[in-house]
């Protein structure tokens, strides 16, 4: 199996505190990997120290063969590596296909699109980026809601927006914040299949960052723990739910431990 997102000894200090303390893991082409832990272990920072968000204190992130820590958030992006936000970060007063053909046209090159612009190439080049903007609204089921207005969708589908908006990057690595914070049970085992739909479609490695135990669990090929900024398992779900140190760390924050 090819290794497309390799993390090397990557760490992140906030003055004293080691928020990220030389994590190393590697995630597979076409897998959808889980990254847990309590509050305050760290995932957020990871996950902005691979998305380019922040910048790191020591360590690597090579993105297939690219070095990416430290580069910016936009070019990042431009290689293929996508991500959604903790709070579903919409434009609330632009439509949900708006919001979707946003993230479809940040990829494209600045300097090229103004050297197209008004010319047939220009009017060619917003035609397929219109056409992959109703294919994402319909394949994360949003196509009914295309014309209605971001700010208006049922948190769930706002959500999902977050999501749509990081696929029409064409990305091959869709990073997810805690794509299931706030959602019920229901609405939760739907977006576990959403992800795997997705997943296999698009051929997507997927990564994400999750409170709720049972998408994680369900949707995951393989969890790394996070605990005070330091891995402390990884593995298939199985061995993560029957690791003690894992399940010490869990029974320190009953709350997450059923979540
Ligand atoms: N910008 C910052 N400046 C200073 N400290 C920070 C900053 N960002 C995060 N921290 C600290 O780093 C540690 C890890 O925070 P982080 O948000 O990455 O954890 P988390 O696992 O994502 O937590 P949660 O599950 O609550 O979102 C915490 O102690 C946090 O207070």
């Amino acid at each position: 199996m090819n290794v497309l997102l390799r993390v090397r000894d990557l760490s992140k200090f906030f003055g004293g505190l080691k928020a990220v303390d030389e994590l190393s893991f590697d995630v597979n082409e076409g897998e959808i990997m889980g990254l847990i832990g309590p509050n305050g272990a760290g995932k957020s920072t990871a996950f902005n120290l691979v998305s380019g968000a922040l910048r790191p204190s020591a360590g690597s992130v090579i993105f297939g063969d690219r070095e990416i820590a430290g580069m910016q958030a936009s070019k990042v992006v431009r290689h293929g590596l996508a991500r959604t936000f903790q709070s579903a970060a919409v434009y609330p007063a632009a439509t949900v296909a708006e919001n979707v053909f946003r993230g479809a046209i940040s990829t494209l090159d600045a300097s090229l699109f103004s050297q197209l612009l008004g010319g047939s190439a220009y009017r060619n080049a917003m035609r397929a980026l219109r056409k992959h903007t109703d294919e994402v609204l319909a394949v994360t089921g949003l196509d009914r809601y295309g014309g209605k207005l971001a700010g208006e969708l049922a948190y769930g589908y706002q959500k999902r927006l977050g999501v749509a908006i990081g696929l029409a990057t064409r990305p091959t690595l869709l990073l997810l914040d805690e794509p299931a914070a706030g959602l019920n049970q229901e609405e939760c085992a739907e977006f576990g299949r959403l992800l795997k739909r997705l997943r296999s479609e698009y051929k997507l490695t997927l990564l994400f960052v999750e409170h709720h135990m049972a998408l994680v669990m369900d949707t995951c090929e393989r969890i790394v723990v996070l605990v005070q900024g330091r891995k402390i398992a990884e593995g298939t779900p199985q061995q993560i739910r029957d690791d003690p140190a894992v399940i010490e760390a869990y029974l320190g924050t009953p709350q997450h431990a059923d979540a």
